[in-house]
Order: structure tokens, then C-alpha cells, then sequence
């Protein structure tokens, strides 16, 4: 029998993750985000898939969520050529604000968006790191239609199946590319 030919391991998205039990509260299973970033390839198959799943859409800015939102979207706004526009949590913007509250797997926020981030009708993509209870998600959607916005899509890194957060985006377009 000859020799056996391997070529390089590919790895999943899914493998860059570290999970941690019980942080930041009991119970909870953390999906921690960094050691994808911290890992050269990681980022780059995270960015690559991220731009994968979009491609063909129609899309003239891109939202990024604090904090997490924040590592991904400005990379793709980048590469898209498009403006990207932060939420942030409140009390950090400095000009007129938008507001939307929601619950979260732990917790509760208010997330503000500058009321002027967009033209009435633009489309909006929607990126974070995670949905979980979909509950940052949703309230950022009530911003951009609030402002006259268009959601074109969520774009998520990874999606808690069993927090159920998709129902609660019903009728919108969702993609995510990591299961837990
Ligand atoms: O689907 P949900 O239940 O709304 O939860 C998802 C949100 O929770 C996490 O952020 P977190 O609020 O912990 O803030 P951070 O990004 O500043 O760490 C995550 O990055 C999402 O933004
Ligand atoms: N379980 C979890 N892991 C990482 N980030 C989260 N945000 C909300 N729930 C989370």
C-alpha cells in the first residue's frame, strides 16, 4: 500500500470557539468569541464565511453592535465599500439619539443608535457576534424602522438554538453560521 497523502486540516468555525461554563453567571455556557479573533485563520474564515452569506444582497450600511457586533462589522463595511454605523449602549453617543430596551439570556439593556445614521429607506444589515434570545436584535430592527430604515438582513457568527432568538425575528431574513 503507498504512502497516504494528507493535505492541511481544515477547521470548522466552529472549532476557533472556546466554551466556559458558568460565566458570567451560573448556568450559563459562554461561547467565547475572542479566540476566534485571536487566531489568524480563525478571523479570517470568520470574515470570509460572513461575507459568503450576504453575497448578492442588497445592502447600503452595515450596523455593528457594541461590543461584539464591533469586531465584524466594520470589516465587512470595509470590504463592502459601505458606511457602518454603531449601536451602542446608552449614554454613549453624542448627538440625537434613537432608544430601544431589551432582555437578554442575562440581564436587560437600552441600545441607542444616532438618529441621523442613515436616509429614510436605506438597507440595513445587521451584525453581531451571537443571537441568543434575539432580544438586541429585535430592538435594533425597531430603531432602523423607527428611522425610516429598511432590514435587509441579520448577519450573526454564531446563533444559541435553544434560546429560541429566530422566532422572535419572524418574517425577517437571518443568517447565522455557527449552532451551539
Ligand atoms: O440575543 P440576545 O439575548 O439579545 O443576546 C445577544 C447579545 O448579547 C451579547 O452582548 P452583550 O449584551 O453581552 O454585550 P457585549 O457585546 O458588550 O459583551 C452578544 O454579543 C449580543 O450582542
Ligand atoms: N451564552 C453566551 N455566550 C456568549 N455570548 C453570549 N451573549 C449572550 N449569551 C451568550
Amino acid at each position: 500500500m503507498g504512502a497516504e497523502r494528507s493535505g492541511p486540516v481544515k477547521r470548522t468555525l466552529e472549532s476557533y470557539y472556546t466554551t466556559i461554563e458558568d460565566f458570567p453567571a451560573e448556568g450559563i455556557l459562554f461561547r467565547d468569541i475572542t479566540s476566534v479573533l485571536g487566531d489568524a485563520d480563525g478571523f479570517k474564515l470568520a470574515i470570509d464565511e460572513m461575507l459568503k452569506a450576504i453575497e448578492g444582497e442588497a445592502i447600503d450600511v452595515i450596523i455593528g453592535i457594541e461590543a461584539r457586533g464591533f469586531m465584524f462589522a466594520p470589516v465587512l463595511a470595509y470590504e463592502l465599500g459601505k458606511p457602518f454605523v454603531p449601536v451602542r449602549k446608552a449614554g454613549k453617543l453624542p448627538r440625537e439619539t434613537v432608544s430601544a430596551t431589551c432582555t437578554l439570556e442575562y440581564g436587560e439593556a437600552t441600545i441607542e443608535m444616532h438618529a441621523d445614521a442613515f436616509p429614510p429607506g436605506s438597507k440595513v444589515l445587521i451584525v453581531d457576534d451571537l443571537i441568543a434570545t434575539g432580544g438586541t436584535a429585535k430592538a435594533t430592527a425597531q430603531m432602523v424602522e423607527e428611522l425610516g430604515g429598511v432590514v435587509s438582513s441579520f448577519l450573526f457568527v454564531s446563533e444559541l438554538t435553544y434560546l429560541n432568538g429566530r422566532d422572535l425575528l419572524e418574517g425577517y431574513k437571518v443568517h447565522s453560521l455557527v449552532t451551539f
